[in-house]
């Protein structure tokens, strides 16, 4: 099955191995495509900049895409919940797509195209540390849902 993450920013060459060594563990459950989308630059209105950003990700969003935004404001979970519902959702949806912001969080219209809203924690992470945290829980949910043995 096929996982897209799509990153607002440019990843770090500190967070850079972390991504790989969790994109290669996941491996034998999914195939995951990451895409770090460039920071839109060079606009003197901060909201054109969200905007622009938001825009370009939902042009290549295709309609059946399920979009599972990244956002504080989220829904949260414990991770055994996560994992149902992950599971319930590979079921039925071809395509899964998360959305990362970027340091500034996303533009409205980027929530609005999303499916749903999930939140990690009431903690703010940044763009970068959010993309690791992702991978981890969702290599965690494969474990779950294939019943194998992890750090439960
Ligand atoms: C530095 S945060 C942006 C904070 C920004 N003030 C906002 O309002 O969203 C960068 C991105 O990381 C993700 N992120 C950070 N902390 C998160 C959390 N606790 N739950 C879910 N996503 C989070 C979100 O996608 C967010 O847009």
């Amino acid at each position: 099955m096929k996982i897209e993450i799509v990153v607002i920013g440019k990843l770090k060459e500190y967070i850079r191995p972390a991504v790989k060594e969790y994109i290669k563990m996941l491996s034998s459950f999914a195939e995951i495509k990451l895409t770090q989308i460039k920071h839109a630059k060079g606009y003197k209105d901060f909201d054109k900049s969200l905007k622009k950003e938001a825009e370009g990700i939902i042009s290549q969003l295709k309609e059946s895409d399920y979009v599972i935004l990244l956002d504080q404001s989220g829904r949260s979970c414990d991770s055994i919940s996560f994992a149902n519902h992950f599971h319930q959702l590979i079921q039925i949806n071809s395509s899964i797509v998360f959305v990362i912001g970027g340091p500034f969080g996303v533009d409205e219209s980027l929530k609005k195209r999303a499916n749903e809203l999930l939140s990690l924690s009431d903690l703010t992470f940044t763009h970068q540390l959010a993309v690791v945290i992702l991978l981890e829980q969702l290599f965690r949910a494969f474990k779950i849902i294939n019943n194998q043995k992890y750090h439960y």
